[in-house]
This record gives structure tokens, C-alpha cells and sequence, in this order.
């Protein structure tokens, strides 16, 4: 089984709109509301590719209530822990003209007292060995700092596998309770090491230094880049493929579901990494964080190269 968490999540506001411009008065082509937060676009993504998982998920208030609401539409599988304060709103500005794409993320409502013992009394009671925990996205107030450590810690008691795509502070702190797998981008990464990154060697040697301290798996997304493996023997470089790019909203999330439905399949690294890039380009191919259409995996991941560095 594969679960997911999302403990922030959200509705995704998409506006359209042509040359951008601050300080002005901007008017829409179109806009458009999703079912949003990291983790359930990863369950999400899962289930477009055919693939199941249950998506633990905090809500309140309508935008709570318009959350599951669509998650039941589309046949999400979640559990749902409920919270006073209404769910948050994010905007996603996406410049047609200049292709840019500007996320503008509200902090979330605080977290009831009640809500951090229920969501780990619930990890600890559902996983089991052979499962996948993926955790992904921001925290709520109210939730203790180092939540995240946490959850992976009642996976690692049960020998569950820990996926874990967090940024900031939380990446930081969460490194110390060795989950299975990371996904830093290669800013988040960067901003790890205080440090800025140009070269795929340097991303391989900051990686290792991850490894080192138990990690089993560092991949990191590099945008148009691709993407890269690195685990304690092998680095692998994943090529991205050249696509009409229509809204990155989601393309990390999708490499998240990539690499869980693949390493639950029990694929190898090279097959894990043509599905997480192909599901990336399916989803930066559709409007919004509506959820990626795969009529094209089959024949993107087909296409997909991957080199093997060491
Ligand atoms: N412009 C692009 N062209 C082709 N592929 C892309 C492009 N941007 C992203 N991708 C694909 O999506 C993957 C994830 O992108 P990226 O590294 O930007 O993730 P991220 O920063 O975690 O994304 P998010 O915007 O969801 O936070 C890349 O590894 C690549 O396969
Ligand atoms: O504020 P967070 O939790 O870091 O990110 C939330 C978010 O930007 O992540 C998803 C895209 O990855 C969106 O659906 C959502 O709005």
C-alpha cells in the first residue's frame, strides 16, 4: 500500500493571463480550481497512472468540504482528519505569453489541538511492512517542528519504505530520522548546503553527503534538466523530455508518484526513473493542477533516456 500525507492542503486557483505586469491592473484569459497540497497530487497522479493509494489528508471549513467533494468525484481513496479552520486557497498565475509560473501559497490554517496524535495514531496503526509512506508539502501551525521526523519514525518501526518531499527547515530537520528516499529539487538542495550548484557533479557529491548519513536514496529534480538518482552505488541521470509546457504545478509531485508506484512494483532504478520523468511530462502538459492526462505515458516512457554516471 502506498500513503500518502498531505497536512496542508489546498485548492489550486489557476489564472490565466496574458504579459503579467506588477503594479497594474491584470485581467484573466481563464481560471480554473483544483484539488491541490503535494501529497494528494501524488495520489492523484497514482491513480491517473492506473496505480492505487489512500491519501491522508487534514481539511475544514468549505474549502474542506469542496476538497473531498472532488476527491470523491475522481475515486480518491482518503482518509480524511478534520480541523476547525478552513482549508487554504493558492494561487497559480501562469503567463501564457511569457511562460512564466508564479505560485502565490496561503500558510494554512492553525491545527487543532487534537489533530497530530490522531494523524500519527493513525500512520502507526495502518502501515505495515512492504508499505510506502510518502510524505510531501508544508506543515501546519500548531504541529510540532519536527512532525515529519515523526511520521517517518513510526514507518522505520514497522520497516515500511519513507518517501519524504519537503523543503526548507523541515528538509533539514526530517534528514535526521533517515527516511528511505528524498526529493529536493536542486534549489532545495542549495538551500540545504548554503550553497549554489551548477554542475551535475556537485549535485552527485552534496547527494552522497546525504547517503552518508543514512539516507538509503537521494534523487533530485533539476527542472528541464531531468533528474538524478543517487544512492549509496549508483547515480543514474534521468533525461527530461522536451514538452509543450502548460503548468509545472504538480511536475515534482508526479516524479514523487513515479517513484513510489514504480519501487512498490518492485521496478529497477532505470524503469522507476523513465515512469517518474514521463508522469512529470504528462502532468506539465495539462492546464492547471487538473490531473495529468496519461494517454501518453506508454509512449513517453519509451522514449525516455537514462544514463548511468557511476
Ligand atoms: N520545462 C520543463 N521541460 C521538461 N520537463 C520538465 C520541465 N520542468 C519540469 N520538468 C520535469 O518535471 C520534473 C520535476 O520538475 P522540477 O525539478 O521543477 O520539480 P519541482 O521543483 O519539485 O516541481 P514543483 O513545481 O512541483 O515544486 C523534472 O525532473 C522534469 O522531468
Ligand atoms: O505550500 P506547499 O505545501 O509547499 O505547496 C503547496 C502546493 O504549491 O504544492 C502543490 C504543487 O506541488 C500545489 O498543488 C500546492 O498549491
Amino acid at each position: 500500500m502506498i500513503l500518502t500525507v498531505t497536512l496542508n492542503p489546498a485548492i489550486d486557483r489557476t489564472i490565466e493571463i496574458e504579459n503579467l505586469e506588477v503594479d497594474k491592473v491584470n485581467r484573466t484569459l481563464k481560471v480554473r480550481k483544483d484539488i491541490g497540497g503535494k501529497g494528494i497530487n501524488v495520489s492523484k497522479t497514482i491513480l491517473a497512472m492506473g496505480g492505487d493509494s489512500l491519501a491522508t489528508i487534514i481539511v475544514g471549513g468549505p474549502n474542506g468540504d469542496f476538497i473531498l467533494k472532488e476527491a470523491q468525484q475522481m475515486g480518491l481513496k482518503t482518509k480524511v482528519i478534520l480541523n476547525k479552520g478552513n482549508t487554504r486557497e493558492n494561487i497559480k498565475i501562469v503567463d501564457v505569453v511569457n511562460k512564466t509560473y508564479t505560485d502565490i501559497n496561503e500558510p494554512g490554517p492553525d491545527a487543532d489541538e487534537a489533530v497530530e496524535e490522531e494523524i500519527l495514531s493513525f500512520i502507526g496503526s495502518t502501515l505495515s511492512e512492504n508499505d510506502f509512506l510518502v510524505l510531501s508539502g508544508s506543515s501546519l501551525k500548531g504541529l510540532s517542528d519536527d512532525i515529519f521526523n515523526k511520521m517517518v519514525e513510526k514507518a522505520n518501526q514497522v520497516g515500511a519504505y519513507t518517501m519524504v518531499d519537503v523543503e526548507g527547515e523541515k528538509l533539514r530537520t526530517v534528514i535526521e530520522s533517515k527516511p528511505s528516499l528524498i526529493k529536493p529539487n536542486i534549489h532545495e538542495l542549495e538551500a540545504l548546503f548554503n550553497t549554489s550548484i551548477t554542475r551535475i557533479e556537485e549535485v552527485v557529491s552534496y547527494a552522497q553527503k546525504l547517503i552518508e548519513k543514512g539516507l538509503q536514496t537521494v534523487v533530485v529534480s533539476m527542472g528541464e534538466k531531468g533528474l538524478l538518482w543517487i544512492d549509496e552505488n549508483t547515480v543514474y541521470l534521468g533525461e527530461a523530455l522536451k514538452v509543450d509546457v502548460k503548468s509545472t504545478v504538480g511536475a515534482g509531485d508526479a516524479i514523487v508518484a513515479g517513484l513510489a508506484k514504480s519501487l512498490n512494483e518492485k521496478r529497477n532504478v532505470e524503469e522507476t526513473l523513465r515512469v517518474a520523468i514521463s508522469a512529470a511530462s504528462c502532468v506539465i502538459e495539462t492546464e492547471g493542477s487538473k490531473t495529468g492526462n496519461m494517454a501518453s505515458l506508454n509512449t513517453y516512457i519509451s522514449k525516455v533516456d537514462i544514463v548511468k554516471l557511476v
